[in-house]
This record gives structure tokens, C-alpha cells and sequence, in this order.
């Protein structure tokens, strides 16, 4: 998304503070973030272990509140974005159900709501063809590789047209040829779909190649350390991966953590 395009905030986090308290201690795993997020960016949330990326994404999801700060998601409360549907949820293993096909794994979100199975077909189809399955709907998740059934975890994501795709290190259990092909796919599917998407990673070189805007955050306790701009032109491909440009933004964005 370009620069000048960033006109409406769709989530905001000002002087986020978000502590555990446990019965031995406390953790102070988040300290006053603040972040404003456009609607239809695609940003990264990246650091080390235990910088509170997770907590984050959950803070956001409505499945934590903050300790302290306000937050605020497409004009409400993340509350409310939550009661109204507006989440999909990508989590580090796909959570798919067995004994369901690939199909009526993607639809479950749909049935649910009691949308009608003519109209769940059509979705499923739909879906499996925008994340490259569409010749898999009847096989079932253990007879698809780990990189396919995330893909069917991101079908089932988007199946309710979310607003916001939050996505916690969805491809980092894959090896690197399937996560940059995944990292690729994800691209295509995105400016498809246009949702605001919220990305946590490990992964510099991830966070990069997919990313507007790259959050990074430093850990004991969480803060935001920079917020750096991508500025690699869309679409993407995997050649950019070879440019000085890339390599220039990985090693900026390296640099930040020196010390940490
Ligand atoms: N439910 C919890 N109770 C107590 N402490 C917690 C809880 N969840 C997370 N923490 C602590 O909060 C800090 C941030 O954790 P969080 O999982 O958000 O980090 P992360 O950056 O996502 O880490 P990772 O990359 O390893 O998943 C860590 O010190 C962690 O131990």
C-alpha cells in the first residue's frame, strides 16, 4: 500500500501495556506500545522470543485486555470488531479437524452461522481455488503435506470475509522452499481479498518480503523499538528477493537488533 494511501486507522494502540500476573510473578510482557495500523496494510509484527508478539496479536483479537492504553479496531472497541465478525484467525499449526474433508473444514465458520450448504459449496469452491486447492476438497487434512493444510486454515480464515487477518507465525513449522512459496501465495491472496492483515514473525527476511510496514520490537518487557517502510514496489515475486533493495531493508532492520 503506498504511503499516501494510509488514511484510515483501522487498529490503534496507544500506551498498550499488558502484564501476566501469575501466582509466582508478574511479567511484564508488553510496555506502553502504540501503533496505527491503516486499513488494507499488511504489516509484521517482528522480534525475538518473548518480545510479546503473541500477546499483541491476542490484545488486538480481543482475547486478552490490556493492562493499560486504549485500543480501538475499525472505529470501536476490539470487542465489538470481534462480535462482528470481523477477524480471521491464522494460528502456527493449522487447527483443522480430522475426521472433516478439506471442504467442510473451510466451511465450518459458514455452517455455524447457518449459512445454506448450496451456498457453503459455492464458498469452499471459491476458497480452495484462491488458495490453490481447489482439486483437494474431498481428500481429508492428514492426506495433505503441513504447507497445505495451512493453506486450508487460511482458506477457512477468509471464508467469512474477514476485515482483519490476524496471523500468528503461521509458516514457520514449514522449510523455507514451501515458506517462500506460501509467503508468495499469501501475496496473491491478500490483493484479492484486500483485508488489513497483522503478520508475526521470526523471520526478517519474511517480514520483509511480505510487509508495508515492519514493527520492530525489542523483549524485558515488549516495546516497539522502529517501525520500518518497505518500500519494495507490489506485486511481489520472488525475485525481489535478490535485490540490493531487499538485501539493504534485511540488513537495516538486522541492524536494530544489535544490543538487544
Ligand atoms: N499466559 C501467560 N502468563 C504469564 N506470562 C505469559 C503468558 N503468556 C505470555 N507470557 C510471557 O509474556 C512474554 C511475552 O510472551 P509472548 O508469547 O507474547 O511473546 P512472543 O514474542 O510471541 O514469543 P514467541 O516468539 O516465543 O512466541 C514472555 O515473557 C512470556 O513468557
Amino acid at each position: 500500500m503506498a504511503l499516501a494511501a494510509r488514511s484510515v486507522s483501522e487498529i490503534v494502540l496507544e500506551d498498550i501495556s499488558m502484564k501476566y500476573e501469575t501466582a509466582s510473578s508478574d511479567v511484564l510482557a508488553v510496555q506502553q506500545v502504540s501503533m496505527n495500523i491503516a486499513k488494507g496494510e499488511f504489516i509484521s509484527l517482528l522480534g525475538p522470543s518473548g518480545c510479546g508478539k503473541t500477546t499483541l496479536l491476542r490484545l488486538m483479537a480481543d482475547l486478552l485486555a490490556p493492562s493499560s492504553g486504549k485500543l480501538s479496531v475499525a472505529g470501536g472497541t476490539a470487542k465489538e470488531a470481534r462480535l462482528a465478525q470481523k477477524y480471521g484467525i491464522v494460528f502456527q499449526s493449522p487447527v483443522l479437524y480430522d475426521w472433516r474433508k478439506v471442504k467442510h473444514n473451510v466451511t465450518l465458520p459458514l455452517e455455524l452461522k447457518g449459512v445454506s450448504k448450496k451456498q457453503r459449496d459455492k464458498r469452499a469452491d471459491e476458497l480452495l481455488e484462491l488458495v490453490g486447492l481447489k482439486a483437494f476438497g474431498d481428500k481429508y487434512p492428514w492426506q495433505l503435506s503441513g504447507g497445505m493444510q495451512q493453506r486450508v486454515s487460511i482458506a477457512r480464515a477468509l471464508a467469512m470475509e474477514p476485515e482483519i487477518l490476524l496471523m500468528d507465525e503461521p509458516f514457520s513449522a514449514l522449510d523455507e522452499f514451501s515458506r517462500e512459496r506460501l509467503n508468495e501465495e499469501l501475496l496473491t491472496v491478500w490483493s484479492k481479498v484486500g483485508s488489513t492483515v497483522v503478520f508475526v514473525t521470526h523471520s526478517i527476511s519474511e517480514a520483509v518480503f511480505l510487509s508495508d510496514r515492519v514493527f520492530v520490537l525489542s523483549p524485558h518487557p515488549g516495546r516497539l523499538s522502529a517501525v520500518v517502510d518497505i518500500p519494495l514496489p507490489r506485486p511481489r515475486n520472488k525475485e525481489m528477493r535478490n535485490t540490493p533493495q531487499f538485501f539493504e531493508l534485511i540488513a537495516d532492520i538486522r541492524s536494530r537488533f544489535e544490543g538487544v
